[in-house]
């Protein structure tokens, strides 16, 4: 079940398809694959190849990339796509960019998820025009086989919400896009549910297992009919958030879920190992997409309290 694998000179402990064997009735309790890494530039590494490699084959699937981002340490562990060769690989005009939660605040206010990515990735992905601008296909000087992308992620494309209405306001707005972009298939739609099917919703975790603003014990985990809904009671600063429902996060292509730190280590224990019966209602143990294909991205703090794992060095 477990085997090491070199990719990209990352060192990773990859261990595919944990299935938990004491798997309640009906519910199949895939955990995904683990990627678990020795350091947090392998991790980032491994994580921006993951990335780009998805944003390829969705491209060439579908002709656009649908991803959802959350706030807090994510964005800086996603930041090598920002440099060679991603920064010039990657085809940034075909992003549709969203937020699997926000805080509702402004969004230059220093607690917005959308301020976070803009200034760590996508601020630096929207200065690609100048920074290719002498290989434009208008630019005698351009060379398309060695620079095939010219264009940056498009303004149009990055769906932030509404700051300046309510929290529950802001939620139904954020689903009302989403609902448009779902008819018009720029995200595409799950064949088992009407759910949005994302390519891609990039997950971080707090130490309370809680996942985008979905935290442990909260009503908010209940919610089977709303794609995006709204908490004004939130145990991690600030109170108000907006956030994907567990369906639409459980309807997406691909999630990946980003931990590091020896903080969070009892909560992927919790989040990953057969505890038994006693299992808590972890939010981020309810993450099992029902067809699409679950990656945990680890560090080795992270992942020291893994009973299933057998390191295989
Ligand atoms: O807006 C938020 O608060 C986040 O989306 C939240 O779900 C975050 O991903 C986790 O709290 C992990 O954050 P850290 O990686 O910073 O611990």
């Amino acid at each position: 079940m477990f085997n090491s694998v070199s990719r990209c000179n990352v060192n990773i402990i990859r261990v595919i398809e944990l299935v938990d064997s004491m798997a309640l009735p009906g519910v199949h309790r895939d955990r995904g694959e683990l990627r678990i890494h020795e350091s947090l530039d392998e991790l980032s590494t491994d994580l921006a190849d993951y990335i780009a490699d998805l944003s390829e084959a969705s491209v060439k699937e579908r002709g656009v990339f649908a991803i959802a981002l959350s706030g807090g340490s994510l964005i800086g562990l996603m930041g090598k796509l920002c440099e060679a060769p991603y920064i010039k690989t990657v085809d940034w005009a075909k992003w549709y960019i969203f937020w699997a939660d926000e805080r509702v605040v402004a969004k230059n206010h220093a607690d917005s998820n959308y301020k976070l990515a803009k200034d760590g990735l996508l601020s630096k992905v929207f200065t690609l025009t100048s920074y290719f601008l002498p290989c434009c296909p208008s630019s005698a000087s351009c060379n398309l086989s060695t620079f095939p992308i010219c264009v940056p992620i498009v303004p149009s494309h990055v769906h932030s919400i509404n700051d300046s209405v309510s929290a529950e306001e802001a939620a139904d707005e954020y689903g009302f896009v989403i609902r448009q972009l779902v008819k018009t298939r720029m995200v595409s739609v799950s064949d088992i549910s009407d759910c949005p099917k994302f390519d891609l919703i990039l997950l971080g975790m707090g130490s309370d297992g809680h996942v985008a603003s979905l935290f442990p014990n909260h009503s908010v985990l209940e919610e089977k009919e709303e794609w995006v809904t709204f908490i004004t009671d939130s145990p991690k600063p600030p109170p108000e958030r907006i956030t994907f429902t567990l369906p639409v996060i459980n309807s997406a292509s691909n999630v990946a879920v980003v931990v590091t730190g020896e903080s969070k280590a009892e909560a992927v224990h919790l989040a990953i190992d057969d505890v038994g019966p006693d299992s808590p209602s972890l939010p981020s143990r309810m993450v099992q997409p029902t067809k699409g294909k679950l990656v945990w991205f680890l560090d080795k703090p992270a992942a020291s309290k893994l009973k299933s794992l057998q390191f295989s060095e």
